[in-house]
């Protein structure tokens, strides 16, 4: 029996069962586990205030406590230096990495227009802040749904959400505009990411058969270049990896907001997609790039 670990929202859940799925077409039996994560718990304050690991510790704590074997999580949501114990057994093939800014129908507003903007991601705000100059930003907190209720209930002008967890819930935003905004999404936005125990050889092998190599290279990239620059999820820091099959081309963009100023830094290289130390290279190459 595989015991799998996850947060209790929809979204979360969703994750878990897919993962679940996966693992059962391979024969595995599986239960899931639901267990509650400060950032679930509060729901007031900035993720960059709360602290590191919100969306993981109890999960990691768990996992280590051989109560469950592995977790699913929204990768993003994964610090980059995280519990040595700890590591990611694999991750899904990428979904939409591209961020929603989303509003009511009865709202007009173009580029120069003073609207309030939901959305509590440093990224968000400061990538924000040069398609809407003047736009005013309040914090947003609480899962999907809930932030959708409050756009509903005109608590704000427009919210942003990430495309990935608005099609994973199904929901359809015919109610509501909406449209894809080109800012840098946050590293491995879109990837969902199985974590299991370092010395846990067996379950490793496990998640070999479920990994997307594609995806695990790009999302590498793309974390060790906001690793390589630091702060985690407290500095407004966007990147995007792509790996070109066909030419075996793996290319990234990195930009960071530092005093209102949008910085940007991009690289390429050719490696086959197993070659993850080359990802891992051109991330960090970057990552420095954009330091200096
Ligand atoms: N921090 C919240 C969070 N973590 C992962 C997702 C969605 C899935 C993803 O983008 O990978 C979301 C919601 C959102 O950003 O709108």
């Amino acid at each position: 029996m595989i015991r799998i670990g996850t947060r209790g929202s929809k979204l979360a859940l969703y994750q878990a069962n897919k993962v679940a799925e996966l693992l059962k077409n391979l024969g595995y039996d599986v239960e899931i586990k639901i267990i509650k994560t400060t950032g679930d718990r509060v729901l007031d304050k900035k993720l960059s205030d709360i602290g590191i690991g919100v969306f993981t510790k109890e999960l990691d704590l768990a996992m280590l406590n051989n109560e469950i074997d592995i977790a699913v999580h929204s990768l993003k949501d994964i610090p980059t230096i995280w519990n040595e114990n700890l590591m990611v057994g694999a991750v899904l093939e990428r979904d939409s990495y591209y961020d929603l800014l989303i509003w009511n129908k009865d709202i007009d507003f173009d580029e120069n227009s003073v609207i309030v903007i939901g959305t509590s991601s440093l990224r968000r705000r400061a990538f924000l802040k040069f398609l809407y100059p003047n736009a005013k930003f309040e914090l947003l907190r609480g899962n999907v749904d809930t932030r959708l209720r409050k756009l509903k209930e005109g608590l704000y002008d427009a919210i942003v959400l990430s495309e990935a967890g608005i099609v994973r819930l199904g929901i359809n935003l015919d109610d509501f505009n909406y449209k894809r905004l080109d800012i840098l999404p946050a590293p491995a936005q879109g990837i969902i990411a199985v974590a299991c125990k370092r010395d846990d050889k067996e379950m490793r092998n496990i998640l070999k058969e479920i990994n997307h190599e594609k995806t695990y290279l790009e999302s590498l990239c793309e974390r060790a270049a906001l690793n390589e620059f630091g702060g985690g999820c407290s500095v407004p820091f966007g990147a995007l990896a792509i790996y070109d099959e066909k030419n075996e081309k793996l290319k990234l963009d990195a930009g960071v907001v530092i005093n209102d100023e949008l910085k940007k830094a991009s690289g390429e290289i050719k490696c086959k997609v197993n070659e993850i130390n080359k990802a891992i290279e051109l991330g960090k190459k970057i990552g420095v790039k954009l330091k200096n």
